[in-house]
């Protein structure tokens, strides 16, 4: 018999105790480590030196999955930036961020940016969360 008391330990971690606990920044990809083995199923992209897993928002996003999925395991900075994108876009990567670009793979002007992340259970007091 399992024992289980109802508390997975990754879901203590990611909802529970986080903001102690969760790293400033995520793992560090390589940039042929994020070109690989993506789909639709899987798609990772890079931008601003920032890695992303968009794979939920591939469907959602108003300009289209296609468009996505063209830049999926790539560097997506100047497709995202050629195109007229809001402020929110910015804010809403924050939720998609899986890790940093190893530096050795960073583009010059991307040196000195720092990846943002959203930690799911701060959410509701971070006010990244707009009700
Ligand atoms: C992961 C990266 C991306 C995110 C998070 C994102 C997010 C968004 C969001 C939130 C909008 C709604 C308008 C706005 O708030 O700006 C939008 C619109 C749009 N996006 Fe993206 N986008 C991304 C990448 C791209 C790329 C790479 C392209 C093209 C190569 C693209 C093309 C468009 C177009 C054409 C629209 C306008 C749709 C319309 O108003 O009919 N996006 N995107």
């Amino acid at each position: 018999m399992r024992d289980f008391d109802g508390s997975h330990p990754a879901l203590t971690y990611e909802y529970g105790s986080c903001a102690a606990k969760a790293k400033e920044s995520g793992p560090v990809f390589m940039l042929e480590e994020v070109g690989k083995r993506n789909s639709k199923h899987k798609a990772r992209v890079l931008i601003h030196g920032c890695v992303y897993n968009i794979t939920c928002f591939l469907e959602e996003h108003p300009g289209g999955e296609e468009v996505l999925l063209e830049q999926v395991g790539r560097d997506a900075t100047e497709s995202l930036d050629d195109v007229d994108h809001s402020t929110d876009t910015r804010e809403m990567l924050k939720h998609y961020y899986i890790g940093d670009i190893h530096p050795g793979d960073r583009k010059n002007k991307d040196e000195n940016r720092k990846c943002e992340r959203v930690h799911e259970c701060n959410m509701w007091n971070s006010g990244s969360l707009h009700l």
